[in-house]
């Protein structure tokens, strides 16, 4: 016997070392391992570790700069302007883009990939290949219409478990804000953020929130400083606004869907919250605590309680979607369910007054709200208003989108690069990412701004059911050419690395 142990003790260490070594990679090492997960030539479509890229225009925190960045090892370890570069490169070491845009890859807040539970509507492997092909090289992941909703840890865990040898983009997760959440823990286990509906989600599974049940959380987010996120609408009473007309009965008729859910509802949440974030204020008791509000729709009344309660040092945020920012309620045809979404795109006026607020900084970020279903809950044929699912479908489209749209009132591609990286990395926590600045992850998306092209059947879209995205047939200025997350080429001309090499994210 003792023989025979004496044989198997030397297997049974190296089977543990590597049982120890996996599970090491799982969680938190892997984002300080991220390289060694899978070989190289599997998780890039480049052979270099150690290389350069160079354009004429490099967005940077300084401004726009002709030059190039060094990456080695997944970072950036040199940004330099001018002709000369750093180092001593052999000559196929060095990419030059020429004119096209190199900026920090997009950070995507607010996205829906619904696995484990509903991968049909969306999952991570189709999620983070759309993301990969518009440039966005982290997702945050709202554990809202997956199935079960992230409530405790061990829910959490299914949801990494579920990401797991899937991503090729870095995902990071959120978690839900209920009654009977483990919020402690869920924190402790490294969520990015907790998320909180002030109406019905459209999920039974996700309830609802308070604003008691909002505050209680807050004390404790407050502790670890990390934000909540919450969906801004308390329903109000009908009556008081629904004109009761033939025409807007319809329910294929937009402008009925747009009565039902009109910017008050926005504003009685938002008056609410600016009532807890008061105490989040410096010396507050609240302070150290953070409210983020998502997908602003209205410009008006709701815009201004959130200036206001900036202005008196309230640590609030708001972010709004590209589809708010290039659509129109009097250009959504009837029937079309594919622009249903809630809050609704509102009127032209509203549009351009949520243009003036993102150009004035007064909307900190942007996300995409990419919220997928499949075509049976569309009521596409039906063209069913009320019934149809909520939800707009576009997380590939992030980059083009915003461009194509907000050129026209002067957008520039520093703010693009503000509104879509710097911010959300603010937002989430995310310390290394955000912007092309040494010591961060090498995560970048290369571009052409002025490369126009066309949503239709020929392009290659990876989000699911791309028939039901509001873009499609759209024609666009901006195509992504190449993305890299943490160094890795995951994308280019259309083709995406042979293997999933994105990061889990969790704080600590
Ligand atoms: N459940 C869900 O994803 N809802 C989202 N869809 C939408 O249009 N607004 C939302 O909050
Ligand atoms: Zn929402
Ligand atoms: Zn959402």
């Amino acid at each position: 016997m003792d023989q025979f142990l004496w044989r198997v003790l030397p297997l049974l260490t190296i089977l543990v070392s590597f049982g120890v070594f996996f599970y090491l990679q799982d969680s938190y090492t892997a984002q300080l391992f991220p390289l060694i997960k899978l070989p190289r030539d599997k998780c890039s479509l480049l052979p270099h570790r150690h290389f350069w890229i160079s354009s004429k225009r490099i967005v940077t925190p300084q401004g726009i700069i002709s030059g190039s960045v060094e990456i080695n090892d997944g970072k950036i370890i040199s940004v330099v302007e001018g002709h000369a570069i750093q180092g001593k490169p052999k000559q196929e070491e060095v990419i030059d883009y020429g004119d096209a845009v190199i900026m920090p890859g997009l950070i995507d807040v607010h996205v829906h990939l619904n696995e484990p539970g509903r991968t049909e509507w969306e999952g991570f492997d189709t999620g983070t290949r759309a993301a990969a092909a518009g440039g966005v090289t982290t997702v945050v992941d709202m554990p809202l219409n997956c199935y079960p909703t992230t409530v405790s840890k061990e829910k959490l865990k299914l949801k990494l478990d579920a990401a797991e040898d899937k991503i090729y983009v870095d995902v990071g997760m959120t978690n839900n804000l209920c009654l009977s959440i483990q919020l402690t823990e869920l924190l402790s286990a490294g969520v990015l953020g907790v998320k909180s509906f002030m109406c019905p989600s459209g999920i039974d599974d996700f309830p609802m929130a308070t604003i008691d049940h909002i505050k209680a959380g807050l004390s404790v987010l407050a502790k670890y400083r990390r934000p909540i996120v919450v969906h801004a609408e308390i329903q109000q009473d009908f009556e008081n606004h629904l004109e009761l007309n033939e025409d807007n009965l319809d329910p294929r008729a937009y402008l009925t869907y747009l009565n039902t859910r009109p910017p008050s509802w926005e504003e009685a949440a938002i008056k609410q919250l600016v009532s807890v974030t008061k105490d989040t204020r410096k010396g507050g008791p609240l302070e150290g605590a953070h409210v983020h509000i998502v997908h602003l729709s209205d410009s008006s009344a709701s815009l201004d309680l959130i200036k206001e309660a900036k202005s008196h040092g309230d640590s609030i945020s708001v972010e709004t979607c590209p589809h708010y920012l290039a659509f129109t309620s009097e250009e959504i045809p009837n029937g079309d369910t594919r622009f249903k979404c809630s809050p609704p795109i509102r009127d032209a006026y509203n549009k351009d007054k949520l243009w003036e607020a993102v150009l004035e900084g007064h909307i900190d970020l942007l996300s995409t709200d990419h919220s997928p279903t499949v075509p049976e809950l569309k009521l596409m044929e039906e063209g069913d208003f009320l019934k149809a699912w909520g939800g707009i479908s576009s997380l590939q489209f992030n980059l083009p989108v915003t461009w194509s749209y907000g050129k026209k009132y002067g957008l520039t591609l520093e703010q693009l690069s503000l509104l879509w990286s710097k911010k959300p990395a603010t937002l989430a926590g995310l310390e290394s990412k955000g912007t092309i600045a040494v010591g961060n992850h090498a995560d970048i998306v290369v571009w052409q701004p002025e490369l126009e092209f066309d949503l239709d059947d020929d392009y290659p879209v990876f989000i699911k059911h791309s028939e039901l995205s509001a873009y499609m047939g759209r024609r666009l200025s901006g195509k992504v050419l190449e993305t890299f997350v943490r160094g890795n080429l995951v994308f280019k001309d259309g083709k995406h690395a042979p293997a999933p090499c994105g990061v889990q994210i969790l704080a600590k």
